[in-house]
């Protein structure tokens, strides 16, 4: 599949000094059970990092903590520099859940795509020329331009999860935070969003990205941090990452890596078949 560069997605203004996320010995509880035990982790700018680890090794957790959306226990985060409980630039950060998380049965393409506009518009205003530009741009990007009429449920999985990823390109962001964006995506779709990142990274744009499988993201990849049982187990390049925690002997090496790294079956909210009309 080709895709075309998106027309007016910004350079990125990140100084190429100091790190985009910056994590010290980051402790996060849910629900009075310790679920990170002391993370950190830096991310240089222009980087995609990986955060790879069975399932409830603590992934989303530490997504969520980077994003100030759990309180810590103990332990600080820093975006571009600033505080987390101070940061207020979150325009500079796309967010893309996991998509099986969303309940999108009603949406248009153009709506979710427009709600990505939502952090740089004024209350009670129509939107604007550029909010439609950029939220046209951002769907031109990951190939489905023209596409703003259709509705959600009709897209199959991997196509919904291109529109998540133009809903966060929509707001221009400096950094794409993605949970497990090629979980339940067909092939065609998963080197899509792996063409999608290549040329947002290209741009200057850094991605921190959730995996349980590296897929076409491998030759993308500047680093991996595994986690297992809430403690970082790995953190340095992707040619260093076990295929399976426990058998460290048993490396992915890009760019043909994309072996599955699970230890478990993935839960069925991951495996969303990709289904639909293509
Ligand atoms: N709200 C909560 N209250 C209590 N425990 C929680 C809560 N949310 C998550 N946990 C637990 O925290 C641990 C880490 O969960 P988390 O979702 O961060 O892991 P994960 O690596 O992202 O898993 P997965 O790959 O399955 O998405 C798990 O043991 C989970 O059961």
């Amino acid at each position: 599949m080709q895709l075309r560069k998106g027309r007016s997605l910004p350079q990125n203004p990140t100084a190429p000094e100091g790190a985009v996320v910056l994590a010290r010995d980051v402790h996060v509880s849910l629900g009075g059970q310790p679920v990170l035990h002391g993370v950190s982790l830096t991310q240089p700018p222009g980087t995609v990092l990986a955060l790879m680890g069975a399932n409830g090794s603590g992934k989303t957790t530490l997504v969520r903590a980077l994003l100030g959306l759990v309180p810590l226990q103990r332990g600080s985060v820093e975006l571009f520099g600033t505080p987390v409980a101070r940061f207020r630039r979150w325009s500079a950060i796309g967010y893309v859940p996991q998509r099986s998380s969303l309940t999108l049965r009603n949406a248009t393409v153009g709506e979710v795509v427009a709600s990505g506009r939502l952090g740089h518009r004024r209350p009670f205003l129509p939107r604007s020329r550029r909010d439609k530009e950029q939220a046209d741009a951002a769907l031109e990007r990951v190939g489905l331009s023209g596409r703003q009429r259709d509705e959600m449920v009709h897209l199959s999985g991997g196509q919904q999860q291109r529109v998540l990823i133009a809903r966060a390109l929509a707001a221009e962001p400096q950094l794409l935070v993605m949970d497990e964006p090629l979980a339940g995506v067909d092939a065609e779709n998963q080197q899509a969003i792996a063409e999608v990142v290549a040329g947002l990274v290209s741009d200057g744009l850094s991605a921190t990205v959730v995996l349980h499988e590296m897929g076409p993201l491998a030759p993308l990849l500047s680093r991996a941090v595994v986690l297992a049982d809430g403690r970082v187990s790995h953190d340095g390049p992707v040619s260093g990452v076990p295929a399976t925690p426990g058998h460290e002997t048993d490396e992915l090496s890009p760019p043909d890596g994309g072996r599955a790294f699970l230890t478990q079956p993935v839960s069925p909210d991951h495996h969303h078949d990709d289904r639909g009309p293509h």
